[in-house]
């Protein structure tokens, strides 16, 4: 983090340095020159002293203006340091949570990442600002007034040397426990914003399970958690306080008891006694905030360590960014041997091999859980197939630049996503840069046209977040126009299971065979009619393509699919016969 950040900003914080340097040896100079002050003021020394007394008084205010000035710049100078340092972390963990394979989302809870680009970023800039601002400002003023300090009475400075060591072992014990409170509030934190997230996406689940209680219940634990957790923080934090008061106090008093015999019997000057004290009460801060800084450290280093944890994660390097482009001829898809297990111990994917030839559309059917959308993941490369191979007209997809490969499909998913935003610029992400005429033939062609214009605000109609103010079909036939857009040669499709009702569905379905002319379609299929309208049909069954043909001769062969249609359908199949 030093080696990242200070040697970006080493000028910014050079700058603040000197400033931090000249506050504190403004402050240690306006004490040192109390020794005259006083000594002048024991002298009764006529105008003379006077006109000394003046001009030093005129150079303790210079000095206090002096000060006020450079904190001033120094604030400046830090807090845009810090603030830039948030904004580059928050950047830098966004690029890196973007360039992580899709498995790594599953493994996550999105409130953990949020939290971690919300909170954790605070922590580098707290931890950097606070070494900075101890190394400099502390360091530099406890230092010079320690000059003051052995400049004035060398015994004395001893005696308040030797005392400094016990203080940072007491307060080391506390370290320890708020370094643990810290990390549970942290985790605390995250829990509270899933559970809030959760409770925003699931309120009809909730309302309709009454689950209210539960997440009230689930809710206040997690509160708890973190009031608990900060509470021990400031037990902790407190507890420094008297043990450093106490100390501090024990010093003042020997000082005062050595250095008033010093002057009341062995006639020392009262200056250097005056000034000594002086500078002894105002090292105090400082000294005290140094012996606390590894215990203000904890906080914010817990947090930064949560960025590092993350950021440290390396990238995938399978993403052949730069690496040789796909061109697809006529797209035809081969899945060859492919295995592939979301964990090696439970494979999903057994030796399957398929063939999804150009201007078709294949369906995927078979039992749920087989490993129907697991093949629609590794064709786009979401993960890696631990055995075979996947190739698009012959070029194996493991070689090539993902990015080319992903330019030439287009993805319509089961739970069709929809980013905030209008409907216009939803349809628009199909394509960066698409014409407000391509965005609307792309609609019309997704017989999503007539709908939106029937929207009270048409294109610009604000979809909610994730679509809410849409209907299923609505938000179905809004992932196609996208996908029409995108102009791409090869569809995947998994079909939403959850029944639309019978219009909205013949208007996806009319979209949907607009969208598959003329490009290489695979489609997890769910809908009888999408079955019907296939090409031709692969059955999935324990990780393998177990059967595919005609949607006759799957039937005419009385094999795994004529059951599976049989379970499925058997009803309406029997109507439509
Ligand atoms: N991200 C994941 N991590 C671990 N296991 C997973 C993951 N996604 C799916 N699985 C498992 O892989 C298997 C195949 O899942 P997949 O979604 O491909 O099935 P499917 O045939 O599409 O099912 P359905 O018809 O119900 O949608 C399932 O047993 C599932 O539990």
């Amino acid at each position: 983090m030093l080696s990242e950040h200070a040697r970006t900003h080493v000028w910014a914080y050079l700058g603040a340095l000197v400033l931090m340097a000249l506050s504190g040896g403004a402050t240690a100079l306006s004490v040192a020159l109390l020794q005259p002050i006083v000594n002048r003021m024991m002298d009764f020394g006529g105008t003379g002293a006077f006109k000394q007394l003046r001009f030093l008084a005129f150079a303790v205010a210079a000095l206090y203006m002096l000060r006020g000035l450079a904190t001033c710049g120094q604030l400046i100078i830090m807090s845009r340091t810090g603030n830039r340092i948030i904004a580059t972390m928050q950047a830098r963990l966004f690029n890196h949570v973007l360039g992580q394979p899709v498995g790594f989302f599953s493994d996550r809870h999105s409130s953990e990442l949020m939290a971690r680009l919300a909170l954790a970023a605070n922590g580098v800039r707290d931890v950097l600002q606070l070494l900075i601002t101890s190394a400099g400002r502390d360091v530099v003023t406890a230092l010079g007034l320690l000059a003051v300090m052995i400049h004035t009475d060398a015994l004395m400075a001893l005696m308040v040397i030797t005392c400094m060591p016990i203080g940072a072992l007491l307060l080391g014990r506390v370290i320890r426990r708020i370094r643990k409170a810290a990390r549970r509030s942290f985790d605390g934190s995250t829990k509270i914003m899933q559970i809030m997230q959760e409770t925003v996406h699931g309120i009809r689940i909730i309302k309709s399970f009454n689950l209210q209680d539960t997440m009230r219940a689930r809710m206040a634990g997690s509160v708890r958690e973190v009031e608990k957790s900060a509470n021990r923080m400031a037990v902790g934090v407190a507890m420094s306080s008297p043990v450093s008061e106490t100390l501090g106090g024990l010093v003042v008093a020997l000082i005062i008891l050595y250095g008033g015999w010093r002057v009341s019997v062995a006639h020392a000057d009262p200056g250097s006694f005056f000034a000594f004290i002086v500078a002894l009460i105002s090292a105090y801060e400082p000294v005290k905030r140094l012996g606390k800084l590894n215990l203000d450290l904890q906080n914010g280093l817990v947090s930064a360590r949560m960025i590092y944890d993350l950021l440290d994660e390396p990238l995938p390097v399978t993403e052949n960014a730069g690496g040789p482009k796909l061109v697809p001829t006529v797209g035809r898809i081969t899945l060859q041997g492919v295995s592939f297990g979301y964990r090696p111990e439970t494979p999903v994917l057994d030796g399957l091999d398929l063939v999804a030839e150009p201007d078709q559309t294949t369906a995927l059917v078979g039992p749920s859980g087989g490993g129907k959308s697991t093949i629609i993941s590794l064709i786009q490369r979401f993960y890696d197939p631990q055995g075979g191979s996947i190739s698009i007209d012959g070029t194996d997809i493991a070689g090539v630049d993902v990015a080319s490969l992903r330019n030439v499909i287009a993805f319509v998913s089961q739970d069709v996503f929809l980013f905030q935003g209008t409907i216009r610029e939803n349809i628009a992400l199909g394509r960066v840069g698409a014409s407000d005429e391509a965005i609307v033939a792309a609609a019309r062609q997704a017989h999503a046209h007539d709908f939106i214009m029937a929207l009270p605000s048409g294109y610009d109609t604000a979809v909610g977040e994730h679509g809410s103010k849409l209907s299923g079909g609505q938000r179905q036939r809004l992932a196609i126009a996208r996908a029409f857009l995108k102009e791409a040669s090869i569809i995947l499709l998994d079909e939403p299971t959850a029944a639309l009702d019978a219009e909205s569905e013949r208007e996806v379905q009319k979209a949907l065979e607009a969208l598959r002319v003329g490009r290489t379609t695979i489609v997890v299929a769910h809908r009888l009619q999408t079955i019907m309208d296939a090409d031709r049909i692969c059955v999935i069954e324990n990780g393998r393509a177990a059967e595919s043909g005609t949607h006759e001769e799957l039937l005419r062969a009385r094999g795994s699919y004529h059951t599976f249609f049989s379970t499925q359908f058997g009803e309406r199949k029997r109507r439509i016969a």
